[in-house]
């Protein structure tokens, strides 16, 4: 086979792919959040029929705003109040992204979001860590080798993010690989929460921020300049930076500085669409980012709200910029470069599981 070969759906599906950005209460089975009502006796929902409310989420999410986005999650994280539902979400999620086949994933989630009905901060994490863990049993047994690390998230409005910080430090050793900050990004600029950022670095703890999602340059700048972010959790608006005219692209510093530091973008087509960041797959900088050879990786951001995959996220920029297998691969090790763990895990993943599929096709 040869680069020219078109990626189908089915086999994006079946290539070993690497997700950095998808969140655990944006990405629950329907039928998992009617059923948790249920049990946890949660009244909220706008319907119990599963094709009804798998359509509400998105549609209800398709907003063109992240603020009304965001509201859809009062409903997912209103039947995870209980041990058993986040571990149930966990290990659905871990089994739904090897069925994709996610090779490796981190996975985000605001413990703090959790505590309605009295868990503890550390009850969660173990909660959705044994989760995550029976996911992978599972996952394994039918076949289906999946690594995944935690990402621990600080909503920006709150003001816990140091406590969440010192969390994340806490189970660096049980799965814990990094922190983030999420939520609205309009009003709440990173450098609020500069000490958190200062505690992770000094701790020699990794983290990423979402910025130049639905806010612009200066919030990416604030985030890698004055917080030292790692990574970028969307980071689309770097496009602001860039000129484009007859002589090809004109890079302004901040995009240039992105570029030459080979900062990961952790970019999320659906999900920018949604809230109204771009106006539609076909106009989203991914093709433009790609040619440019930032660090581009690939993402789901919300599985339920945005009703996609990994690997459906890939078939759209098949179909919308003409992605092929070199394409993929080259996004699939960008993320693992960029990913939380360790350096030699990292290498054996792009050695062991990535490169050698890709070889028959690029
Ligand atoms: O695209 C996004 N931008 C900012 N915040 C988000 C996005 N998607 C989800 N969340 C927020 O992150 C929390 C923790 O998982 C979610 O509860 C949601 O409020
Ligand atoms: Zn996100």
């Amino acid at each position: 086979m040869s680069t020219r070969t078109v990626p189908t759906p089915q086999d994006l599906r079946e290539a070993p792919k690497v997700l950095l950005h998808d969140h655990l209460d944006g990405g629950l089975r329907p039928s998992t959040v009617i059923d948790l009502a249920d049990e946890t006796g949660y009244g909220g929902l706008p319907t119990t029929d599963v094709g009804e409310l798998s359509r509400w989420f998105v549609a209800a999410a398709d907003s063109g705003s992240l603020e009304t986005y965001l509201e859809t999650f009062a409903h997912t994280c209103g039947v995870m109040q209980t041990e058993e539902a986040l571990a149930r979400v966990a290990a659905e999620c871990v089994e739904d992204l090897a069925d994709d086949g996610v090779v490796y994933a981190e996975v985000r989630y605001a413990p703090e979001l959790f505590v309605e009905r009295g868990l503890s901060l550390d009850a969660v994490v173990e909660a959705v860590q044994d989760g995550f863990e029976r996911g992978r049993k599972n996952a394994a047994e039918r076949g289906k080798q999946i690594r995944v690390g935690t990402l621990l998230c600080a909503m920006r409005q709150h003001a816990r993010a140091l406590e969440i910080a010192e969390l994340t430090v806490r189970y660096r050793d049980q799965g814990v690989v990094g922190f983030d900050i999420a939520g609205p990004e309009a009003g709440y600029p990173p450098t609020r929460n500069l000490d958190a950022f200062e505690y992770i670095r000094t701790s020699n703890a990794h983290f990423t921020i979402h910025a130049g999602e639905a806010f612009g340059l200066a919030s990416i700048w604030e985030a890698i300049q004055h917080c030292g972010a790692e990574r970028l959790g969307h980071g689309v608006r770097i496009v602001d930076d860039i000129t484009t005219g007859t002589d090809g692209a004109e890079l302004g510093r901040l995009a240039a500085y992105v570029r030459d530091r080979r900062i990961p973008l952790e970019l999320c087509p659906s999900s920018n669409v949604q809230t109204g960041a771009v106006g539609s797959i076909g106009e989203h900088p991914v093709g433009m980012l790609a040619k440019l050879r930032f660090r581009v990786t690939v993402n789901t951001d919300n599985r339920l709200m945005s009703d996609c995959t990994v690997s459906s996220e890939f078939a759209a920029l098949v179909d919308a910029f003409g992605f092929d297998w070199a394409d993929v691969r080259w996004c699939t090790i960008n993320a693992m470069k960029s990913a939380f763990i360790g350096f030699d895990e990292r290498l054996d993943i792009i050695d062991n599981v990535i490169k050698p599929w890709y070889a028959a096709r690029v």
